[in-house]
């Protein structure tokens, strides 16, 4: 599988009496990849995984698979967590139509970088589908030196990695540099996006592309074809309409846009979210409309 271009990580939306809304999910899978996104991604952080009980993630698998289905594309779907062994169960439970697992560098537990480089060696031993790791220091509490990342790269069955390190620092620039062949780099800092597609990176998952889907595509074919000027232009309005979706803690201003906009029923999320507020909702939806240069 080609890992390219901007995947949408789906938020979960509910119903008024607190279901997983299965017509608007498969309504917004559909609206992406029709508006230019590449790929579709389940059970992300956007998708309030945690706050998701076992069933309702078996349903938003459901849905999703059959969107990526109907439309040849690709689906990643967010497995694996603290353990390893518990992530290998996780793992064994995606069936091998899912074009990869976005596993995360295991939060809360604090391993040694030597550990985390065994765990996603059995990992990738074990799962059916070939895994994309998911480095997100600010919410695992675990920060991964370039070398680690570069000998979790050579792992077979490791095809690449959403770069969440809340930095252009040395530590990114020396995975675009020495990153082996085969190993993509996905954007997964939203205001970032631009800077890291100008380093090379293949694409993007990337909440923020729910709204303005067609302009993120739009920003990684910029920077891919090397066209500068709209590659900039675009980059400086998307991060500004980033910065405005995370002001408060994701997913609730994106939900609350895709609300406001009727796209979903209900802008709920879970506690321990709470909805955005209106000075969020109002400084996002402010953002939104911009002429592509
Ligand atoms: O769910 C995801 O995947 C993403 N989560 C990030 C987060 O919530 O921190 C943001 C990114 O856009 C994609």
């Amino acid at each position: 599988m080609e890992l390219a271009g901007i995947l949408v990580p789906l938020i979960t939306p509910f119903t008024a009496d607190d279901q997983v809304d299965r017509d608007a999910l498969a309504c917004l899978a559909h609206e992406v990849i029709t508006d230019g996104a590449t790929g579709i991604v389940a059970l992300g952080t956007t998708a309030e995984v945690a706050a998701l009980d076992p069933d309702e993630r078996a349903t938003v698998i459901d849905i999703v698979a059959s969107v990526a289905r109907e439309r040849h594309v690709p689906l990643i779907v967010g497995a694996g967590g603290s353990a390893t062994a518990a992530s290998v169960r996780a793992l064994n439970e995606l069936t091998p139509d899912i074009s990869a697992a976005l596993t995360l560098v295991p939060p809360f537990t604090r391993p040694t970088e030597q550990g985390v480089i065994e765990h996603f060696r059995v990992l990738a031993k074990a799962s059916p589908v070939p895994l994309v790791i998911y480095n997100v220091p600010y919410r695992t509490a675990l920060t991964l030196s370039a070398e680690t990342v570069l000998r979790i790269a050579e792992i077979p069955g490791v095809i690449g990695t959403k770069h969440s390190v809340g930095a252009i620092d040395a530590t990114t620039i020396a995975i675009m540099n020495h990153r082996p062949d085969g190993f993509a780099v996905l954007a997964g800092d939203d205001v970032l996006a631009g800077p890291l597609l100008a380093l090379g990176a293949e694409g993007g998952i990337l909440a923020s592309a729910h709204v303005r889907t067609a302009a993120y595509a739009d920003l990684v074919d910029a920077w891919a074809k090397g066209d500068l000027d709209r590659a900039r232009a675009l980059g400086h309005r998307l991060a500004d309409l980033s910065a405005a979706l995370f002001a408060e803690p994701n997913p609730a201003v994106i939900k609350a846009v895709l609300h406001d906009q009727g796209r979903i029923a209900t802008p709920a999320v879970r506690l321990p979210h709470l909805p955005a507020s209106q000075t969020a909702l109002e400084s996002a939806s402010g953002r939104l409309a911009f002429a592509i240069p």
